[in-house]
């Protein structure tokens, strides 16, 4: 079984504003609610390639009553911890250019980070661990990697998708996998990475750090996939760009449909790649259709 937990899920509330102008009254042309997060987009994309995954994470609130009915309508198994709050709203603004403004979590006590630690007594050798997305401000930084040493016995396979001090802190834990997008990957190091010479320096530096897999997200530009033998780059799909939220959390899903099938990493990079680009020419996360429409044009090359 495939787990994500999002720590800190999301109603992603899209706007369409044409012409947006700070600090004057906006009318919005069209809107649009989402069970969002980034653990939560990975489970929506994998059930929209055909494989089955459990939700896991904190939620609360009528914003969370939200995402648990939209979830259950989509046919996706949820097992949340209940929290008091609200689970956060997130904006995101499509006008000239996009602009994202991200909610506060709700407070996470002590018993419920137990609670979400006593479901990850159930994962073994079998099972996937996606963690994905921020960490909300009452757990600790070092929540993902006590998550890891809660499962290290149990053999389960950890994802990474986070960014600043949580990915900072996973790292040494080394993950089976992470994917940073190319910014991440530069704070992380404190450099500016921009070329794919930039992300194959940085990249491996994370795999002789002890990550088996990394995947670094170029948006426009593709991905590239580095180990500890090869570096592979998958170009972006051609299309019209429509939403770029969620292209990083379906080119997670994406890889994970098809490494949880075949276990082969040069098929699954692809059709992670044709998954992200899939998104980005969506109104909404990508469907199988696209991904297979766009799967041709991803061809895989050494880097
Ligand atoms: N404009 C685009 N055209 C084609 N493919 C794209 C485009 N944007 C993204 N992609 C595909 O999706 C993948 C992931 O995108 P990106 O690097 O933007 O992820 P991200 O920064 O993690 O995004 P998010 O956090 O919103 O999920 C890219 O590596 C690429 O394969
Ligand atoms: O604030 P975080 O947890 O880093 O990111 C949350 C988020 O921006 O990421 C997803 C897209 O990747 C959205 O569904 C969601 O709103």
């Amino acid at each position: 079984m495939i787990y994500t937990c999002t720590l800190n899920p999301a109603i992603d509330y899209f706007l369409q504003v044409d012409h947006f102008k700070a600090g004057e009254l906006n009318h919005v042309k069209a809107d649009r609610k989402m069970p969002g997060g980034k653990g939560i987009n990975v489970s929506r994309v994998l059930k929209h390639l055909g494989q089955t995954s459990k939700c896991l994470g904190f939620i609360g609130g009528f914003t969370g009553e939200f995402i648990k009915d939209k979830l259950a309508e989509e046919g996706i198994e949820a097992d949340f911890v209940p929290v008091n709050g609200d689970t956060r709203i997130n904006v995101k603004l499509k006008s000239d250019s996009e602009t994202e403004i991200n909610g506060v979590a709700p407070q996470i006590t002590d018993e419920q980070l137990n609670a979400l630690y006593a479901k990850l007594e159930k994962l073994t050798a079998e099972d996937i661990l996606v963690l994905s997305g921020s960490v909300p401000a009452t757990l600790p930084v070092t929540i993902y990697k006590d998550m890891m040493d809660h499962v290290s016995a149990s053999g389960a396979k950890v994802v990474v998708d986070t960014s600043g001090k949580a990915f900072r802190e996973i790292v040494d834990a080394k993950p089976f996998l992470v994917k940073p997008n190319h910014h991440e990957l530069g704070e992380y190091f404190g450099v500016t990475v921009e070329t794919f010479d930039e992300v194959k320096t940085y990249g491996k530096k994370l795999v002789e750090k002890g990550i088996e897999h990394v995947i670094v997200s170029m948006g426009g530009k593709g991905a590239v996939y580095i180990d500890k033998d090869e570096y592979l780059y998958a170009p972006p799909a051609k299309g019209e760009l429509k939403n770029s939220v969620g292209a990083g959390d379906s080119l997670v899903g994406g890889f994970l449909s098809e490494y949880a099938v075949s276990g082969d990493f040069r098929k699954a990079f692809q059709k992670g790649a044709a998954s992200g680009s899939a998104t980005a020419f969506s109104v909404d996360l990508c469907t199988q259709e696209k991904v297979e429409e766009l799967l041709p044009q991803i061809k895989i090359s050494a880097l």
